[in-house]
């Protein structure tokens, strides 16, 4: 087992998809997985392996925000060979062109967050997705009834409660479609190990219009979501 996962090795599938609740991702592995198995409870961060349409696919808890994510996504790329991950996630809509329960595929992430600064001392790392994912979400998106949009979003440090919205609100004036916290340390730690990252996100509540969800429907109904990026994953390998 790694530091923070307690996988044996061989228990962890080559694809990973990768919501930040634990509970959704107990929840995918009862709904769309074969013989699940879980193989993970560290710190109540759960992972299950199992089987879609006859693929082996694992899902892994990351929790919130960009270093929680960061631990278990280079232990998994590190330690279980990973090779490609596509986060699951919820965001909050930004822009006025998404409504609440859209999906958005985020082909690059903006960030707030010091890491990437950490990285490149300072200066600006564009992170994006691996575009043969982001063709095959967007090829899997189409086929379905939710709408989809593609484009930038913001992985934020300082999302919630954020002292500052009017930041927020210039990003979404420069295109950015939604706020979530983790897609751009992943999309920057894949390119790192050569792998392939995605991010696929419902859009769970609205910044400006204060549209919103239930944790209930957070952690249950993000079907579209991770059909698309089931999909994406076996689509595209
Ligand atoms: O629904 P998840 O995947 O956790 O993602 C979003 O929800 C959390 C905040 O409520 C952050 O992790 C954010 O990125
Ligand atoms: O990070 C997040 C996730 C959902 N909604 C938000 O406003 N922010």
């Amino acid at each position: 087992m790694s530091t923070h996962i307690g996988a044996q090795p061989g228990e962890i599938a080559p694809v990973v998809l990768l919501p930040g609740d634990p509970l959704r991702a107990k929840w995918i592995a009862e709904t769309y997985l074969e013989e699940a198995t879980c193989y993970s409870e560290v710190r109540g961060m759960l992972g299950f392996t199992g089987t879609w349409q006859g693929h082996r696919v694992s899902v892994q808890g990351s929790g919130m925000g960009q270093p929680s994510m960061a631990i278990y996504v280079n232990e998994l790329f590190d330690q279980y060979d990973v090779q490609s991950i596509v986060r699951v996630g919820s965001c909050g809509g930004l822009s006025e062109k998404v409504a609440v329960r859209d999906v958005i595929i985020a082909s690059g992430a903006c960030t707030d967050s010091a890491m990437n600064r950490i990285t490149f001392e300072g200066f600006d790392y564009a992170p994006v997705a691996d575009f043969g994912l982001l063709r095959a979400a967007v090829d899997a998106a189409a086929t379905r009834e939710a709408t989809t949009h593609v484009g930038l979003i913001f992985s934020a440090d300082s999302s919630f409660y954020a002292s500052r919205p009017e930041l927020m609100m210039r990003m979404a004036g420069y295109g950015v479609l939604g706020v979530e916290m983790e897609a751009s340390a992943l999309y920057t730690i894949a390119a790192r190990w050569g792998r392939k990252a995605l991010a696929v996100c419902t859009v769970s509540d609205h910044v400006v219009t204060g549209a919103e969800t239930s944790a209930y429907e957070r952690e249950r109904t993000l079907a579209d979501m991770v059909e698309i990026a089931l999909e994406a994953a076996f689509s595209s390998a």
